[in-house]
C-alpha cells in the first residue's frame, strides 16, 4: 500500500494554526502584513504571487502588493525594498523569483532587512540556519518537514538523498535534515548534475526529496521498495489543454508509487506547504517586530 500525502489537507492544518495565532495577534492590536514584489512579465510568477496574496487574506493576514517594470533599473526594487523596511505595518517581505537577468538578485536578497525576510533568503538568515539557530526556515524545506511530520516519517539516523543544491531548497534541506533537531538527524546525500550514478544514490536512500527543476528525472526504476518521495518540482510542460500547460513533478508518480510507501503528487503535494509555510513565517516575524508572543506549531 502505497500512502498518497495530501499536501493541501495538511497545509490547511499549519494555516489553522496560523489563522488562530492571527486572532491572538490581533489582541494585542497586532496584525501582521505581507508585501509581496513582483519584477516580472512570467505568468507562473504572477500565477504564484496572486496565491500567496489569497492565501494571506484567507487567514487574516494583511497583504500588500508591489508590482514593478521588467525593464525597470535594478536601483527601482532596491528602493521599493528599503522603503518596505521602513514601514512598520509590513512584517514581511517576499521579492518573487526570479527576477530580471539584469538585476543582481544576491544584491536584493541582501537588501531585505533579515528580521522581514520571511523566505529566509538573506545570508543572515542562511547563516543562522546553518548554525542550528534558525529564524525564518526557508518556506519549501520547512514545508518538507512538515509533510515528513504528517505521515510520521522520522528522519533520525535516516539515509536521505536530495536531488538538487539549490540555494532555495536543496541546500537548505540539508542543512534543516542534519540538524540535532526534530525531522532532524538524518545522513544526507547532496545529488546534483555531475553527480556520478545518481540512481544508486536514490535506490540508497529511505528517503528521496527530488528539486531539479526537470520533469520527470526520478522514476521506479531508480528506488527501493519503501521508499518515501517527496517531490519539491513545479514543472509547466505543453499539454492539449484550455491553459496550454500541465503541471508535472520531478518524479515520474506512475512509476514511482509502484515502489514508494508514501509520495507526494504534484500538483496537490509540496507547494500548497511553500504558501502556508510563508503565513506562518509572516507571523512569526509579527511576533518578533511587535514582542508579542504567539503560539505556532
Ligand atoms: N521569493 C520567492 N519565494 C518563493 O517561495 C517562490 C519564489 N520566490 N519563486 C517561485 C517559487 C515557486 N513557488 C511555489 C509556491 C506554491 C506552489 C503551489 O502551491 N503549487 C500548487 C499548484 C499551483 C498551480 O496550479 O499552478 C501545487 O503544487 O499544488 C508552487 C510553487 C514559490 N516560489
Amino acid at each position: 500500500m502505497t500512502t498518497r500525502i495530501d499536501g493541501n489537507e495538511i497545509a490547511d492544518s499549519v494555516k489553522s494554526n496560523v489563522e488562530s495565532c492571527v486572532e491572538t495577534l490581533g489582541k494585542d492590536g497586532v496584525k501582521p502584513g505581507l508585501a509581496t514584489v513582483l519584477m516580472s512579465e512570467d505568468s507562473a510568477s504572477e500565477t504564484y504571487v496572486s496565491m500567496k496574496q489569497q492565501a494571506c487574506e484567507a487567514v487574516g493576514i494583511e497583504s500588500y502588493h508591489y508590482e514593478i517594470p521588467a525593464n525597470a533599473p535594478e536601483e527601482t526594487l532596491l528602493k521599493r525594498i528599503k522603503s518596505l523596511n521602513s514601514k512598520p505595518e509590513i512584517h514581511g517581505i517576499l521579492v518573487q523569483m526570479p527576477v530580471p537577468d539584469h538585476v543582481n538578485e544576491q544584491a536584493v536578497l541582501e537588501q531585505i532587512d533579515p528580521i522581514k525576510d520571511v523566505d529566509g533568503f538573506h545570508p543572515e538568515n542562511v547563516g543562522r540556519l546553518t548554525i542550528g539557530n534558525p529564524r525564518f526556515k526557508p518556506c519549501t524545506p520547512h514545508g518538507v518537514q512538515k509533510l515528513l511530520n504528517a505521515v510520521n516519517e522520522e528522519t533520525e539516523g535516516k539515509d536521505v538523498a536530495i536531488v538538487g543544491r539549490s540555494d532555495i531548497v536543496g541546500k537548505p534541506m540539508m542543512n534543516l535534515l542534519i540538524q540535532k533537531a526534530k525531522t532532524g538527524n538524518a545522513t544526507v546525500t547532496v545529488c546534483h548534475s555531475r553527480t556520478e550514478n545518481l540512481a544508486e544514490k536514490t535506490r540508497n536512500a529511505d528517503i528521496v526529496i527530488a528539486a531539479v527543476g526537470v520533469p520527470e528525472l526520478i522514476d521506479g526504476s531508480m528506488l527501493s521498495s519503501g521508499t518515501v518521495v517527496i517531490d519539491v518540482g513545479v514543472n509547466r510542460v505543453e499539454a492539449d489543454n484550455e491553459k496550454g500547460y500541465e503541471l508535472v513533478g520531478d518524479v515520474d508518480f506512475d512509476s514511482a508509487k509502484t515502489k514508494a510507501s508514501a509520495i507526494t503528487p504534484v500538483p496537490g503535494g509540496v507547494g500548497p506547504l511553500t504558501i502556508s509555510m510563508l503565513l506562518y513565517n509572516t507571523v512569526k516575524a509579527a511576533s518578533l517586530q511587535e514582542g508579542v508572543p504567539t503560539e505556532l506549531s
